[in-house]
């Protein structure tokens, strides 16, 4: 496996602004820091608020250039070459993803970066099957009247984005947000503004025309994130983030009346049964709780079992957790950094917390010992615990990493009613062979999407969303085209 601090990238980040990459006309940047190494690897050009509205100029004016008068076929064609030219240069992409984030390279290559290209195929293919809507209507004299419908793109799309999938989630919006003829401006995490970059390359590589996809760096209070969402000529904003900023961008939104889809934090649970198959449990909630360091809006952090399997639950999870070793090269290769400094500190106070609480530590509980390059990187161990009650606070409140708490249960109506106490509605998994319990498990979990006997299997024409404070709306599919899209009913009298 290549080390990252093998190849050290120490570059400059710019904007991407009408089809130019351009410096933030205020002279400001900030820094870009390799989080398995703690090293400065970049300059980021923070976009100011005129290069902003240049931003939202330009993806105004694309709306009725060539882009605007293009057909839908003539869209898919170019939003299939995106797809295929992200897939040639998917060794660059992989660089700047593993740069940006620290993850390890098979974790980004077997998933940020082939979802990228797919989230422009899949949408291209559903925008040209899309079913309209029809209806003969009687009218009082008589006679007859005929209603269709005809779906407009909404206008210039904001694209707000986090840090933990930068190029995945970027992509599964303006994938949709373009095939439905929109322009975007993207504000990329601050921490991740590599992969969104790059994409302005792919842009022109294919001839996407200038002002369809632009890019703005930044923070979000006072720089390009509020700077976006305040802007009056955005007429959509989708984010993907934490609860408290969708709920600032909410207010940003509530002035002109421009609609919204969010997909914010989750305190996912899973239910394992005393019938699972314990092999796969153990295998997908490892992965549920460790995947890209617990860094996954989809991730579980509570898991209930029920009693007579719980001591050999615990032991195997903990077991499954040595696989997970800290680190990013050699044979440490499994589990990358957490994103930065800061948020080290916030998941290491969790991890303080739960002890203070009177939880067990069963594995994990500190920063691992790594020499080398990586020993300035933002380590935690994975982390399980037990004797936690449900209302502990690593119970009730978003972490984000490594970790998760381990609780028996003793009967199905307990576990769905604390599974389903709390504020979230992301997501939940149930394990169980018995099929009739599965099914009304699944069902009576108050989430956007439930897994049976698996996490994270996407299908990408599927409803993808939370409930409760994790989120407005539904993205996926046809439920995309719903946010990208405007509809005029057209009534003809026959
Ligand atoms: N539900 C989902 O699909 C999903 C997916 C991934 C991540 N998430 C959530 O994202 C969070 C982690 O990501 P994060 O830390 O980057 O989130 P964040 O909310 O801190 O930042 C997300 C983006 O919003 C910008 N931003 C911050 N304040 C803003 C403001 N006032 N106005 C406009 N923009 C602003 C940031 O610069 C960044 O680009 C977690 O809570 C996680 O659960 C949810
Ligand atoms: O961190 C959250 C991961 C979200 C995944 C998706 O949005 C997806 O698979 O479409």
């Amino acid at each position: 496996m290549t080390s990252v601090s093998s190849s050290p990238i120490t570059d400059t980040i710019l904007n991407f602004i009408d089809g130019s990459y351009r410096e933030g006309s205020e002279g400001k940047s900030f820094s870009n820091v390799n989080p398995a190494t703690g090293a400065e690897i970049g300059v980021v050009h923070e976009a100011s608020q005129a290069d902003v509205a240049d931003a939202v100029a330009a993806a105004k004016a694309a709306l009725t250039g060539p882009w605007g008068k293009m057909t839908t076929a003539e869209r898919v064609k170019l939003i299939t070459a995106v797809a295929t030219e992200i897939e040639r240069r998917a060794d660059d992409f992989l660089a700047a993803e593993v740069a940006d984030t620290g993850k390890p390279r098979h974790v980004a290559s077997h998933i940020d970066i082939p979802r990228g290209a797919a989230n422009f195929r899949m949408f291209a293919d559903v925008v040209s099957t899309m079913p309209g809507e029809s209806f003969n209507t009687p009218t009082p004299d008589g006679g007859q009247a005929f209603n269709y419908t005809v779906r407009k793109p909404k206008g210039v799309v904001a694209v707000v984005c986090p840090w933990n999938f930068p190029l995945l989630l970027m992509t599964w919006k303006v994938g949709p947000a373009l095939a439905c003829g929109n322009t975007v401006v993207v504000k990329p995490s601050e921490e991740t503004p590599r992969t969104a970059a790059l994409l302005g390359e792919v842009m022109n590589a294919v001839g996407m025309p200038k002002g369809v996809y632009n890019v703005v760096h930044g923070f979000g209070p006072g720089s390009a994130g509020e700077f976006l969402t305040s802007n009056p000529d955005v007429d959509a904003i989708t984010f993907t983030g934490e609860t408290g900023t969708g709920q600032a961008i909410m207010q940003k939104a509530a002035t002109g009346v421009r609609d919204i889809s969010f997909e914010l934090g989750g305190k996912n649970p899973a239910i394992v049964f005393a019938d699972a198959d314990l092999d796969k449990a153990v295998e997908g909630l490892s992965r549920s709780v460790f995947l890209n360091t617990g860094q996954v809006c989809l991730g579980t952090e509570r898991v209930y079992v029920e009693r007579p399997i719980f001591d050999a639950f615990v032991a195997r999870m903990a077991a499954a957790a040595q696989d997970f070793k800290p680190g990013v090269t050699g044979d440490r290769a499994y589990l990358g950094p957490l994103i930065s400094a800061e948020h080290r500190e916030k998941v290491l106070g969790y991890y303080r917390r739960a002890v203070e609480d009177g939880a067990t530590v069963v594995t994990g509980g500190g920063v691992p010992e790594i020499s080398g390059a990586e020993a300035g990187g933002f380590f935690v161990e994975p982390t399980l615990w037990i004797d936690v009650a449900h209302g502990d606070t690593v119970m009730r409140e978003e972490i984000f990493g490594p970790c998760c708490g381990i609780l028996p249960f003793d009967s199905e109506d307990e576990v769905i009613a604390l599974a389903n106490d709390t504020v979230y509605g992301l997501c939940a998994s149930v394990w169980t062979e018995n099929l009739s319990r599965g099914h009304r498990v699944a069902a009576a979990m108050e989430v956007g999407v439930c897994w049976v006997n698996s996490w994270f299997l996407r299908d990408l024409r599927t409803a993808f969303g939370g409930s409760g404070h994790s989120g407005i709306g539904r993205e996926g599919g046809v439920h995309s085209l719903e946010f990208y899209t405007e509809i005029t009913n057209i009534c003809v009298k026959l």
